[in-house]
């Protein structure tokens, strides 16, 4: 087989300009699978009232954490690329689900090195099962694979939250931020609306319907969010040997009024010091590479908001980023794909 690799990240804005963060929040939020109103309702929403109020605040929050070579997310997701392309041999490269660089580039590019390329393995770099995350990125490749009829087969690395060799590297990348003391080790998540968790679940009768739903048996698991994070979060501390009074579970960058996951990181950290959490460690494992929501929400506001409240200690553990054990998982995710039958997830409509 002559094969092909793309990693596929969320995407940042160009620059932190006002304009560019408008173009990137009208991509982002128009997108039927993040803000999932009727489509005039969406329009309203976010040209009328999001973009314009949110831009100008998202761009100075950027340039706090904004890197000579560009934003954070972009940077890390390129790096990571060359770390595996160090380790394997089909070439590998990126793609964006908003703004740069997008799929058509990614597949072009793969077929300039590889004129008669069969296959493309898709790496969503997303550990768990969102429809406004993985399955946008994943519906978005295949759009772009039907409309410009490539003739390679596309195969997709389906979310890998329980994986043991992503167990395992988040472990390790974690052990170093953790040999001295703490209170409470805090796995802060990205937020969703309770509504996705509820449209995902196939049986309709499962997710939040069900007592402790995430820890019993069901089919909706293979699509739900909130099973997905809490396995992670188990797994993890299993393997780190926490005992359960060690560790917690936040969802964190909520956007609007509807109910999302609860509970809230920005609610959680506050209140912590007055339960006798003093010094806390925070981890954000739905993101492979840092970004703003890391970086600048939880590294540099999360600690801010804990400290004048009480906290005496507070450490953010970095993401995966392109640690040996993580690139090495990755090399092992792709040759599972690769032997794997040709579509392993159904995407509901
Ligand atoms: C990790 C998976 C992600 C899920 C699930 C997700 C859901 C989701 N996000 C928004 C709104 C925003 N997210 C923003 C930034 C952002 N989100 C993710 C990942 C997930 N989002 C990443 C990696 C980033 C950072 C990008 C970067 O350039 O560093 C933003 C933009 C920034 C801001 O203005 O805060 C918005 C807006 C919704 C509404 C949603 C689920 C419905
Ligand atoms: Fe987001
Ligand atoms: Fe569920």
């Amino acid at each position: 087989m002559k094969t092909g690799i793309i990693l596929m990240n969320l995407g940042s804005p160009d620059s932190t300009s006002v304009p560019d963060l408008k173009a990137y929040l009208k991509e982002f939020l128009m997108d039927e699978r993040v803000i999932d109103k009727p489509l005039w309702l969406r329009t309203l929403l976010v040209k009328g009232i999001i973009v314009p109020t949110r831009a100008p605040k998202s761009a100075e929050a950027y340039k706090t954490i904004w890197w000579e070579e560009g934003s954070p997310l972009v940077v890390l997701t390129e790096r990571l690329q060359k770390a595996l392309q160090e380790k394997v041999t089909e070439p590998v490269e990126i793609a964006m689900r908003y703004r740069k660089p997008n799929p058509k580039t990614a597949y072009d590019n793969l077929l300039k090195k590889i004129p008669d390329l069969e296959e493309v393995i898709l790496v969503p770099l997303y550990p768990h099962y969102a429809m406004s995350s993985w399955e946008t990125a994943v519906v978005y490749m295949k759009e772009i694979h039907k409309k410009h009829n490539y003739s390679f087969q596309l195969k997709t690395v389906p979310p890998f939250y329980k994986h043991p060799a992503y167990i395992n590297a988040l472990a390790e990348s974690m052990k170093p931020h953790l040999q001295d003391d703490y209170d409470q080790l805090l796995f802060s998540y990205h937020g969703i609306p309770e509504r996705h968790v509820l449209k995902t679940d196939p049986t309709k009768q499962h997710c939040m319907q069900v007592d402790n739903c995430c820890y019993k048996a069901s089919e909706s698991h293979l699509t739900c969010y909130r099973h997905q994070v809490t396995m992670t979060s188990e797994l993890v501390a299993k393997k780190l040997g926490l005992k359960k009074n060690q560790w917690a579970q936040s969802y964190q960058s909520r956007l609007g009024r509807d109910p999302w996951l609860l509970p809230s990181t920005q609610e959680r950290l506050p209140n912590l010091p007055k339960e006798g959490v003093k010094k806390i460690k925070v981890v954000c494992p739905s993101f492979i590479s840092d970004c703003l929501e890391t970086l600048e929400e939880i590294e540099e506001r999360g600690k801010e908001d804990f400290i004048a409240n009480g906290g005496e200690k507070y450490e953010y553990i970095p993401c995966v980023n392109t640690s040996e054990t993580w690139v090495n998982a990755l090399v092992q995710l792709i040759e599972e794909a690769k032997d794997a039958p040709y579509e392993q997830m159904s995407i509901q409509k």
